[in-house]
């Protein structure tokens, strides 16, 4: 049986003396999109540091495709909640970094984002500077770093959570058909219920501080998914079910 990319089971966090994970067990089958929801400062992010080895956990089994997580190189791939890019570096040069701290050298580095410029919409700003472009592409740029590391896993927290409204429904759109054709393995952390729907496989949501998981939904809508999904009554009962158990939780 193929292993999960990722497994965390039974997972115990503890920060400055205040729990703030207590058995959480979760998973993300490979070539799945997974969302986490859950109240601010439940332990969402706390759950990612874990992860990227920022965090130290006081108990838990944490495996990547079947491997411990323990020191050596990480093999997930972040994107941070903010401040992603670095404003001195020109837009090629922040896209190389990820692969670049990795030990990819710059010149093989810019041989594996270039193709990807065209996809994510970059083509032709590789020289700008991140202070040049809008929003969108800022957050294109900093998924683009964070996906051409080529880890069997993606975090993204928040990745739209500062784009105004109409720029955040078409990156939903925009991530939606990347991820129709890339498949990659993602969890998502977001606050944006019908975000979480659109892009997702299943669902996630956390209880208050300390986390666990309170509720699991699976979201079966066909795809590809499109603007129309919203308008669908399956979409605003589900909605609706993931509201009351955010309340809940
Ligand atoms: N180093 C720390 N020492 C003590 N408490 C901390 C530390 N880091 C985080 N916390 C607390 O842990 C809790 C969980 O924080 P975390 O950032 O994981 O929540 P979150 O669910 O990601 O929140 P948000 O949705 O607002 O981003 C918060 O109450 C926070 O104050």
């Amino acid at each position: 049986m193929t292993q999960p990319a990722l497994s965390i089971k039974d997972l115990d966090v503890t920060l400055g003396g205040l729990p703030v994970v207590r058995g959480l067990d979760l998973h993300a089958r490979a070539g799945e999109f997974v969302s986490i929801l859950g109240p601010s400062g439940s332990g969402k992010s706390t759950t990612f540091g874990v992860l990227t080895g920022e965090v130290s956990a006081d108990r838990g089994d944490v495996r990547i495709t079947g491997d411990a997580l323990h020191g050596g190189r990480s093999r997930v791939a972040y994107m941070p909640q903010r401040d992603a890019l670095l404003p001195w570096r020109t837009v090629l040069n922040n896209l190389t970094l990820g692969l670049e701290v990795r030990g990819t050298k710059r010149a093989a580095a810019r041989e594996k984002v270039r193709p990807l410029l065209e996809p994510f919409g970059l083509e032709g700003f590789e020289n700008r500077y991140p202070a040049q472009l809008s929003g969108g592409m800022r957050q294109r740029a900093a998924l683009l770093r964070t996906v051409a590391q080529e880890q069997p896993l993606l975090l993204l927290d928040e990745p739209f959570g500062a784009l105004d409204a109409l720029t955040r429904s078409q990156m939903q759109g925009w991530l939606e058909n990347m991820w129709e054709k890339y498949r990659w393995t993602v969890v998502l952390i977001t606050h944006d219920v019908r975000e979480a729907l659109f892009l997702s496989d299943r669902v996630y949501v956390f209880s208050p501080r300390p986390a666990r998981v309170a509720a699991e939904i699976v979201v079966d809508f066909p795809r590809p998914r499109t603007q129309a999904l919203f308008a669908d009554p399956r979409f605003a009962a589900l909605e609706a079910e993931l509201l009351q158990q955010l309340t809940r939780a």
